[in-house]
């Protein structure tokens, strides 16, 4: 690692159909977006390890000899399969003075951080002494995967550190083209690629309790994907989707969502068990249209979208993940005849509208404005961006190196 460091990001994602479903079996169409995190690794000064997350207030650092000595208190074993036991857990709370029931992002992303940490370090070598810096394009815990993204960064940064994984970089070259260009991810071969995809899904635990695993497949390698009980498939074709994301910007945690979905199905197994049984067709026939599409697709193609969008926004209010927030998004959008959904796991965050090629710029200009007027954001992004990328220190551009000089 050169002392200026490497630059590694992933990217968000929008699931299109079948959160909340996917963490029952049910399959999962998800792409990913045009908006990334970046994590910045550098060698370390004082056999010290340090952390800087400017999008969550976070500014520690520890004594390599200290970790090295916690990380022999962690008796279990650590393992890329098996997930964090809540007595490891448990010990890094206390040792990072965090509240047994902490669910603060600060204490989240703290407590991914040290797991993975102390648990690669574990497996491949030692503790490294590094500094650790990671910003994001991406709204924290608003639908897009941030977390997912966090831990696919760190996973691949604390692999590299510990020399787990090998540098697609040479000497010198400059990534920003190869990053621009490629269509896949991207360096690392397919073997290293799983395996930073394991360890981003160990991050996600710690974040999530009980994640399906799609948004770490979709940070990892990016593109479009179908994701069911961990079998990823890249979807044969890919139409160009015109979508607008909003953000409600109203705060909800994965963790919590995902929790509540799991009680109603416990409570009420034969109404809620066929509910997600239609919104695995509706991924199956959504997959279906999106295959048949050509690239540049016509209007035709897109009332049947619409109507899967609909149907499965329903089956997620009934599954208790809707918003008020989210009924209005819909209803803004509604009013300019666009149709829109939630997208991730919903309770506020964000929303997603598809915009077919003949909605006029002038109604989609309305809905913006409307969705503005209620205190929401919305953007067009790009999808279907690489998945998890190396990127030499040359690639940190001055928007990066401002935002994680900022604390
Ligand atoms: N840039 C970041 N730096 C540090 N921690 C982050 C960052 N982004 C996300 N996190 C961690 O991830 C948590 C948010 O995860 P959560 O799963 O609730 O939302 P999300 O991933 O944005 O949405 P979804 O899971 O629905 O796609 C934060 O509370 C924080 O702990
Ligand atoms: C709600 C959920 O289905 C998607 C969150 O982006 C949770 C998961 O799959 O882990
Ligand atoms: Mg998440």
């Amino acid at each position: 690692m050169s002392e200026h460091g490497l630059l590694v990001s992933a990217p968000g994602k929008v699931i299109l159909h079948g959160e909340h479903a996917v963490v029952h079996g049910k399959a999962a169409l998800a792409v990913a977006l045009g908006l990334r995190t970046f994590l910045r690794l550098r060698p370390g000064g004082g056999e010290r390890l340090r952390i800087h997350l400017p999008g969550v207030g976070v500014r520690r650092e520890w004594d390599v000899a200290e970790l090295s000595a916690l990380r022999g208190r962690l008796t279990a074993d650590f393992d890329e399969s098996k997930s964090p036991g809540v007595e490891q857990l448990d010990v890094l709370k206390e040792f990072a003075g965090i509240a047994a029931d902490a669910s603060a992002p600060d204490s989240l992303a703290i407590l991914a951080f040290l797991y993975m940490c102390l648990a690669i370090s574990a497996k491949y070598g030692d503790v490294p002494s590094v500094d650790i810096a990671v910003w994001s394009e991406l709204p924290t815990g608003a639908g897009l995967g941030s977390s997912a993204a966090y831990a696919v960064c760190l996973a691949a940064a604390l692999l590299h550190a510990c020399r787990a994984i090998s540098c697609p970089l040479k000497d010198g070259e400059a990534t920003a083209r190869f990053y621009f260009e490629s269509s896949r991810s991207q360096g690392w071969p397919e073997e290293e690629m799983s395996l930073i995809n394991s360890w981003a899904f160990q991050g996600e635990r710690v974040i999530h309790g009980n994640p399906s695993g799609v948004d770490n497949a979709v940070g990892t390698w990016g593109g479009a994907l179908r994701y069911q009980s961990g079998k990823i498939t890249s979807l044969k074709r890919v139409p160009t989707l015109r979508i607008l994301l909003t953000n409600t910007k109203v705060p909800r945690s994965t963790k919590v969502l995902v929790a509540g979905v799991k009680e109603k199905i416990l409570k009420f197994p034969a109404i809620m068990n066929p509910v997600l049984d239609s919104i695995d067709a509706i991924s199956q026939e959504c997959q279906s249209v999106l295959e048949a599409m050509p690239t540049n697709p016509s209007p035709e193609y897109y009332p049947v979208l619409e109507e899967l969008f609909d149907i499965n926004q329903h089956h997620l209010n009934v599954i208790g993940v809707g918003h008020p927030s989210l009924d209005r998004l819909c209803r803004v959008t509604a009013s300019h005849g666009l149709h829109s959904k939630l997208t991730g796991a919903g309770g506020g965050g964000c929303g997603i509208t598809l915009l077919p090629p003949d909605a006029t710029p002038l109604a989609v200009e309305a809905a913006k404005r409307d969705l503005c007027a209620c205190g929401f954001e919305c953007w067009e992004t790009d999808i279907g961006a690489p998945g998890v990328t190396l990127h030499s220190s040359s690639a940190l551009n001055a928007e990066v190196l401002h935002a994680l000089s900022e604390s």
